[in-house]
């Protein structure tokens, strides 16, 4: 009898790579029946999310290259070697078929040692310019997965296949027109109608925004005077929820309308629920907001590599599928989100066609497709 595909997904550290990475072993288990293992670092959110969806978890240690001293890249450059050895025992023992590198610390070091052992490699990249685990391997795998045409020149075996994103999110009811009615103007004065309700979501990445944690709760009592049933919930990233709730507190906001978090775990019913999304431009970010059809004012991270989170942006500003908002001091930051979100907020129409257009962004075949590659590598 043949043996059940094996597959060791390696990578993570920010959500960027664990979620994209845990639809992928996802579908691999359900539709191919394969025994999947995560390779990842002590320090990355996989540590959490990763044991929490049902998969072995291997930890190895790996440094870290970017924005950091050049103490630590000597140190992580001259520990490369033992992560590599220690992704070869890994193989050894587990005997992948194929190995699944999608970018972040444990990346590199489980691609090397897959292409030392001629196991057959595949990258997923989701930013249009690869991050430096899939530059170092790209022209070594066996194949890749990436969501920008542009992007295929960095890889052997490249092809466009969009960005996994969990199922529920393509599952999502579209924006009701009818919520059109439920304001009503008098002058220009928005009114509470019967039935008024309107929720934001803020939320600002796997590790939340420093920019929308302190602009918020400056503008959040104007923004809930002038649009009436206003509800905002705003994910703060770790360690940041405390302050920001505090801050939030002493705007003088009302307290029943505003809500903060430190981390969503269920991202698709908040996108359900919201009516504008206020975010970043992360590649998962998007993709999901494409699946969810669901309208977006994106602030791209100005410190991303290759200014990439604004070439994720600007694709979406173009076709009207998202308004881009470049980030500024905070002061004029809260300036144009005030009459950015309430602009838009009070417009539901426009929310409506932002949602539609958004929608045609969307990459639903992008799971299944990276399944069959993954299949095809291993010989099924
Ligand atoms: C600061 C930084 O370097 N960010 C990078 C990082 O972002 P980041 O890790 O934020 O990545 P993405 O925007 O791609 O994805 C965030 C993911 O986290 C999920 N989520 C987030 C918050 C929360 O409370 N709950 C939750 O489930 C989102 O639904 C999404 O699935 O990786 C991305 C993919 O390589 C890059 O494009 C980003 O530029």
């Amino acid at each position: 009898m043949r043996q059940a595909l094996r597959v060791l997904i390696a990578g993570g550290g920010t959500g960027g790579h664990v979620i994209p990475a845990l639809a992928i072993a996802r579908e691999l288990r359900d539709a191919h029946e394969a025994e999947v293992r995560f390779v990842g670092t002590a320090r990355g959110l996989e540590t959490r999310l990763v044991p929490e969806a049902g998969f072995p978890l291997e930890l190895i240690r790996v440094g870290q290259l970017k924005n950091v001293s050049l103490a630590t890249r000597v140190r992580t450059v001259a520990d490369l070697p033992l992560g590599v050895a220690r992704c070869l025992e890994l193989a050894r023992s587990f005997k992948p078929d194929v190995v699944v590198g999608v970018g972040g610390y444990a990346s590199g070091p489980a691609m090397m040692a897959a292409v030392l052992l001629r196991v057959p490699t595949l990258a997923f990249e989701p930013n249009a310019v690869p991050g430096l685990a899939n530059r170092l391997v790209g022209r070594r795998v066996s194949a890749a997965a990436v969501n920008f045409e542009e992007t295929r020149r960095y890889f052997r075996g490249a092809r466009v296949t969009g960005i996994p994103v969990r199922q529920e999110f393509f599952e999502i009811a579209p924006m009701p027109d009818a919520k059109e009615d439920r304001i009503s103007f008098v002058g220009s004065v928005a009114q509470d109608g019967p039935a008024s309700a309107r929720r934001l979501l803020v939320f600002g990445g796997s590790q939340g925004a420093r920019v929308f944690n302190s602009v918020m709760p400056k503008i959040a009592k104007r923004l809930l005077e002038y649009v009436p049933g206003l509800r905002i919930l705003h994910q703060t990233g770790k360690g940041q929820a405390e302050s920001t709730g505090e801050a939030y507190g002493a705007s003088g906001a009302d307290p029943s309308r505003w809500e903060v978090a430190a981390y969503l775990d269920d991202m698709p019913r908040r996108f359900a629920d919201a009516d504008l999304i206020l975010c970043r431009s992360g590649a998962s970010t998007v993709a999901e907001l494409a699946a969810a059809g669901r309208p977006a004012v994106l602030v791209p991270f100005p410190g991303a590599a290759d200014d990439h989170q604004m070439k994720n942006a600007e694709a979406f500003a173009r076709v009207g599928a998202a308004e881009l908002r470049v980030q500024e001091a905070d002061d004029l930051m809260g300036a144009f989100l005030l009459s950015d979100l309430s602009g838009l907020l009070l417009d539901a129409g426009r929310l409506a066609e932002m949602g539609r257009r958004v929608r045609g962004l969307a990459h639903p075949d992008a799971v299944t497709e990276i399944g069959h590659m993954v299949a095809e590598l291993a010989g099924c």
